[in-house]
């Protein structure tokens, strides 16, 4: 039996973890939680310490200060009765060894393993199975890293730039395989460069900056907490960008031909002052920032803060 007591709820614990390299500091003061079923994006720029940070999680590492805890456990433990499956970047694959004698060993491995042809339909590489390792394309390479990641029935799966090198309709498969597992209430983790991805796979959303957690929430309230929205109009006559430039709640202003893209902290006030101004704007649209703009907000108010 495992040791699951009042922390049962929390898959994963950082409580004020932090870690070095010389004066970088990777991973600083990070607390978080994460719970069954949920899928996560880890985001950030490079070097924002996602993959430190996954492998603090993953017991690879250790912090220089902080707890982190799976399952009221440490990590080591947690892996070893089989709750956790990671897919990394790093790490080459044994080579000279066949994709079915490599997905059946990390079975064998798994307390709690899956039939090894059931892992590689998931995979999708029951086709490759008889290939040597070292003859796949970087996408087939991916697939196997996923098929051993999900040997066993694992609660957390985690994943660092887990669709590098896959093509759309892999990428798709993929993502649809990853949806299957959080349904069946397993905790997906995974960092990305891709923002579309956090946007349309996870749930929460974590933005890391300089080993920060700069926000944590649904992929609305990033875009939320970014604070800006769009608005975009067409004027005609001549255009005085200095009245334009007056108007309130603006964080950013640019003219291009007769159209006129703005963001403003208050859309509703900019607008009532626009109208204000007695302009005529034809075409005006009024949108959210999308998760990468939001993202670049949030991340470049921090660069600003810290500057
Ligand atoms: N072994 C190490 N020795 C020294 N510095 C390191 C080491 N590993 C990471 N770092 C530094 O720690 C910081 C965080 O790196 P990390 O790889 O965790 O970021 P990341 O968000 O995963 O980046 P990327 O998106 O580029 O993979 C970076 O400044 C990196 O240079």
């Amino acid at each position: 039996m495992t040791t699951t007591t009042s922390t049962s709820t929390s898959v994963v614990s950082f409580a004020h973890v932090s870690k070095s390299y010389g004066d970088v500091h990777a991973v600083a003061d990070l607390s978080l939680e994460l719970h069954p079923g949920e899928t996560v994006a880890l985001l950030g720029p490079n070097g924002a310490g996602k993959s430190s940070t996954l492998d603090l999680l993953l017991g690879l590492r250790g912090a220089d200060s902080g707890s982190v805890r799976l399952f009221g456990t440490t990590p080591e433990q947690a892996i070893k009765d089989g709750r956790v499956g990671a897919m990394l970047q790093s790490g080459g694959l044994m080579e000279e060894v066949k994709v079915r004698e490599l997905v059946k060993l990390a079975c064998d491995l798994h307390p709690r393993p899956h039939p090894v042809e059931e892992v590689l339909d998931r995979a999708g590489i029951a086709q490759i199975a008889d290939r040597t390792v070292n003859k796949l394309s970087g996408g087939q390479e991916q697939r196997v890293r996923f098929a051993l990641a999900t040997a066993g029935a694992n609660d957390l799966i985690v994943l660092d730039e887990p669709t590098t090198g896959m093509d759309v309709t892999a990428r798709q498969a993929f993502w649809a395989t990853m949806r299957e597992q959080a349904q069946q209430g397993r905790t997906v983790l995974f960092a990305t460069h891709y923002l579309e991805e956090a946007d349309a796979i996870a749930d929460r959303v974590l933005v890391l900056h300089k080993g920060r957690l700069l926000a944590d929430g649904t992929a609305s309230e990033i875009k939320a907490k970014a604070g800006a929205r769009r608005i975009a109009f067409d004027l005609e006559g001549a255009i005085d960008e200095g009245v334009l430039r007056e108007l309130p709640f603006l964080t950013s202003f640019d003219v291009s031909g007769r159209t006129v893209r703005l963001q403003s902290t208050d859309a509703d006030a900019t607008v009532h002052a626009l109208y204000g101004l007695s302009l005529y704007p034809r075409n005006l649209e009024v949108a959210g920032l999308g998760l990468e703009q939001a993202f670049v907000a949030i991340t470049e108010a921090e660069e600003a803060r810290t500057a």
